[in-house]
């Protein structure tokens, strides 16, 4: 089986895409994002993937793209913010190298914005990443063989951490 160099996890702005884009370069691999998978899958955009069918056959998609990438991807890899929620993921993700990319409210605040492309921030962004926080932090840092911070950070700094992290 190949597996993932490195698995991202973390909340809506915590940088999953942002870093793992940079950090598959410095690593010189490929980039995959679960997201993305699912979007090509549905031949449609995240937000109308909610609209049309709704959230529960999202995260349908979202196990069947996570456990793909899982056993094919040789890369970095990141996984969709609520992909921890599910207890299949959760398990899948044993034996794999776990970041969490940690954000605070305020920095996922600021870099989310008003939450454009992210349907579940669609409406009062700010409450409902507390709440997400609030309900995901414990589920992260299960699945997570390192933690980063990211609050007050720039993402070249955070991949270099975890460059140096993978290189032990
Ligand atoms: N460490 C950072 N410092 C400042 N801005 C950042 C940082 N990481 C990401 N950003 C910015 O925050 C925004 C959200 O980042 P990104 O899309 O990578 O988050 P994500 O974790 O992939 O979110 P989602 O779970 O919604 O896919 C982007 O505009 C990105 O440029
Ligand atoms: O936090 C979440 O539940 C989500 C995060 C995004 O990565 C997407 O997977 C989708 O918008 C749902
Ligand atoms: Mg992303």
């Amino acid at each position: 089986m190949t597996k993932p160099v490195c698995v991202l996890v973390g909340a809506p702005g915590s940088g999953k895409t942002t870093v793992g884009e940079l950090l598959a370069g410095a690593l010189g691999v490929g980039f995959r994002d679960t997201d993305h998978d699912i979007e090509a899958m549905a031949g449609k955009p995240i937000p109308e993937i909610f609209v049309d069918e709704g959230e529960a056959h999202f995260r349908t998609l979202e196990r069947a793209a996570v456990a793909a990438a899982l056993a094919s991807h040789p890369g970095v890899l990141a996984l969709g913010g609520g992909a921890v929620l599910a207890e299949e993921n959760r398990a899948a993700l044993v034996g794999h190298t776990v970041v969490y990319l940690s954000v605070e409210l305020t920095d996922a605040v600021k870099r989310v914005g008003l939450g454009a492309g992210r349907p579940l921030l669609a409406i009062n962004p700010r409450a409902t990443l507390k709440y997400l926080l609030d309900q995901r932090r414990p589920l992260y840092a299960e699945v997570a063989t390192a933690t980063v911070v990211t609050d007050g950070r720039e993402p070249d700094d955070v991949v270099a951490e975890i460059v140096a992290l993978l290189r032990g």
